[in-house]
């Protein structure tokens, strides 16, 4: 099955500065990508470059096997909902859904027409005039019946309130459980991510530093708490994330394959949560050494 996203050596730079470096991942069809890192990290760089709003500086790119921006074709393959949710400030909510249906080859209109009225949007009402929440609702909506192959939503969640977040996020999972649609979904919310993501990817600084599927990074990741110990000791296949010590205990995040023997340790699993936390503090380190050291 061809992959949902492809980069290989993908890069992003703006004047001397690059935004996003040598992304090599693959995803597979189908996922929902649950796509973090801190504010500048270059989420919103490799979401542009996806949905060809950009070109790449450096390496390439494939969307559902094509080239990003390559024609029409691909267009309709993909929806974007851009972080500053674009909408036509003169159009009426109902003038953006006949411009859906005119400009997208497998338009739902039914789709459409049903979530503009569960949301109680005004199909007269202009664009400009609506909320914040309710312009990201409108155009969450024209990217959910355009019947992407992809969906690709940058931060789209930020501007709702609560509940409506939890509405969105349903309506995401029946479009995902109905038509098979994959999604990339930047948020700096890990519970959304958590409630609705099965792949993970984190980027920090312009570069990813964790990517995979959600069961498998978890089965992976381990703490260990025990005596004192250097992390230089650990076997080779046990790559230390992050490191923290007392006088006399150690406790160590540890990504292995391999079952940890050694009876010193405690072993414990971790959550999502404090998995993504734990590479967004560790600074991209050589795979051998811990990329945190705290010393208390
Ligand atoms: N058009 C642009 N021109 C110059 N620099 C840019 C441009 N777009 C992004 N950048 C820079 O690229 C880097 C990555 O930005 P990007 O918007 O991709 O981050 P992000 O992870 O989406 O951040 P946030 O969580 O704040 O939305 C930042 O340093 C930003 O200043």
């Amino acid at each position: 099955m061809t992959a949902m996203l492809r980069t290989r050596g993908l890069g992003k730079r703006y004047r001397r500065r690059w935004a996003l470096s040598d992304c090599t991942l693959e995803v597979p069809a189908g996922r929902v990508v649950g796509l973090v890192g801190p504010n500048g990290a270059g989420k919103s760089t490799l979401l542009g470059l996806a949905a060809g709003m950009s070109a790449p500086t450096a390496g390439e790119i494939e969307v559902c096997g094509g080239r990003p921006g390559s024609g029409p074709a691909q267009l309709a393959k993909v929806g974007f909902v851009a972080q500053d949710t674009p909408t036509y400030p003169g159009l009426t909510v109902a003038e953006h859904l006949r411009l859906g249906a005119r400009l997208n080859p497998r338009w739902d209109a039914g789709l459409a027409r049903e979530r503009v009225e569960r949301l109680g949007l005004d199909p007269a009402q202009r664009a400009g005039r609506l909320s914040g929440g309710q312009r990201a609702q409108l155009a969450l909506t024209l990217g959910l019946a355009k019947r992407p192959e992809v969906l690709l939503l940058d931060e789209p969640i930020a501007a709702l309130d609560p509940l409506a977040r939890r509405g969105f996020l349903q309506d995401l999972m029946e479009a995902v459980a109905e038509h098979g649609v994959g999604v990339v979904l930047s948020s700096h919310l890990i519970t959304d991510v958590e409630r609705v993501c099965d792949h993970l990817v984190v980027l920090v600084a312009s570069r990813v530093v964790l990517a995979g599927d959600i069961e498998d990074l978890l089965a992976t990741h381990h703490l260990l708490t025990g005596p004192r110990r250097d992390p230089a000791t650990l076997p080779a296949d046990q790559h230390v994330v992050t490191a923290s010590h007392t006088d006399r205990q150690t406790t160590l995040l540890v990504r292995t394959a391999s079952p940890i023997l050694d009876p010193a340790w405690t072993v414990r699993g971790v959550g999502l949560e404090d998995l993504v936390l734990a590479y967004l503090d560790a600074p991209a380190a050589a795979p051998s050494r811990p990329a945190l050291e705290v010393l208390r």
